[in-house]
């Protein structure tokens, strides 16, 4: 197809890229994001017109069933991030980079982004941190990798925060819109707002020129994201509370699974027409 017959850049591209983020920003369309870990969910998801796809260091809590993200590693993303990024064809791929991977400075960051890029297929990184980590950020960018950012709550320092706790209230405001500018100066194409007041995330996204992305952040950002396994309902014990279960999988999953138990006790399963003769 020559160059002049090629249909008009239309709003939903073919491949999201992060110049879509800016512009999805700028024309006031959200933009949607789940987490992924796997090459079954990342179909559906991309399918579905989800535009990124994170491959979080939640799959700590929600695959490798820890307590916390503080123990994943890098070899433990790689394969993840690369059954998702294999998976999605319109959706932008993100890998996050896990606790001990980037905060030893500059070029470490650097050395943890490259591999992500080179090992698994994904477009663009993110790390947790505003001004702590714009350095890091920078150095990044500055390799041709697109950086998300990650500021308000940063579960990899929970320990240092003191809990699930909302940043960014009263006072703290001012140092979560420090943080923010200082991402944004970095060259991060989008920030993650984690868990801060509605007001404040507004804030911050009116004084930002790059795209928020709330987790917990009200409706006043650029686009919203959520773990997938919370917003499906199969995670097991208590959600945050910004998390709507849009379904009830761990109950169909637990009704199939119980069907099946029963049907193979009482020999009903496999009748004749799941043999072979
Ligand atoms: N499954 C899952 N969902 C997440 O959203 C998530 C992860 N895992 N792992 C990494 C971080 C940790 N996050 C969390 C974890 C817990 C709360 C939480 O319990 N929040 C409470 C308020 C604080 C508290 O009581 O501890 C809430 O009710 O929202 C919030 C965010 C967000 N991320
Ligand atoms: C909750 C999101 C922002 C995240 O970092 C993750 O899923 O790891
Ligand atoms: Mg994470």
């Amino acid at each position: 197809m020559s160059e002049s017959m090629k249909p008009a850049p239309s709003t939903s591209p073919a491949r999201v890229r992060t110049r879509h983020f800016q512009r999805a920003k700028e024309q006031g369309i959200k933009i949607t994001g789940l987490t992924s870990y796997d090459m079954l969910t990342a179909t559906i998801f991309d399918e579905a017109g989800i535009d990124f796809l994170l491959v979080g260091d939640s799959a700590g809590n929600t695959v490798l069933g820890y307590d916390t993200t503080l123990p994943v590693t890098i070899d433990e993303l790689i394969p993840l991030t690369r059954a998702v990024a294999g998976a999605a064809k319109r959706a932008l791929v993100v890998a996050d980079m896990p606790f001990g991977s980037y905060e030893n400075g500059p070029e470490e960051a650097l050395k943890t982004a490259l591999r992500f890029m080179k090992e698994t297929g994904a477009q663009a990184v993110k790390l947790e941190g505003g001004e702590r980590s714009h350095d890091q950020i920078r150095r990044i960018v500055s390799a041709g990798i697109p950086v998300m950012g990650h500021i308000g709550f940063t579960p990899q320092s929970e320990h240092g925060l003191g809990g699930h706790i909302i940043q960014g209230r009263g006072d703290a405001f001012d140092q979560l819109m420090r943080d923010a500018r200082a991402v944004q100066d970095a060259g991060a194409f989008a920030v993650v707002l984690e868990m801060v007041p509605a007001e404040a995330a507004e804030r911050v996204t009116a004084e930002l020129d790059i795209p928020t992305i709330g987790v917990g952040a009200g409706p006043h950002v650029s686009g919203q994201l959520l773990v997938w396994t919370d917003f499906a309902g199969l995670t097991t014990g208590r959600i945050p509370s910004f998390v709507k279960k849009y379904a009830d999988l761990r109950g169909a999953l637990t009704d199939a699974v119980s069907t099946f138990r029963t049907e193979v006790a009482d020999g009903v399963y496999p009748g004749d027409e799941y043999s072979y003769h």
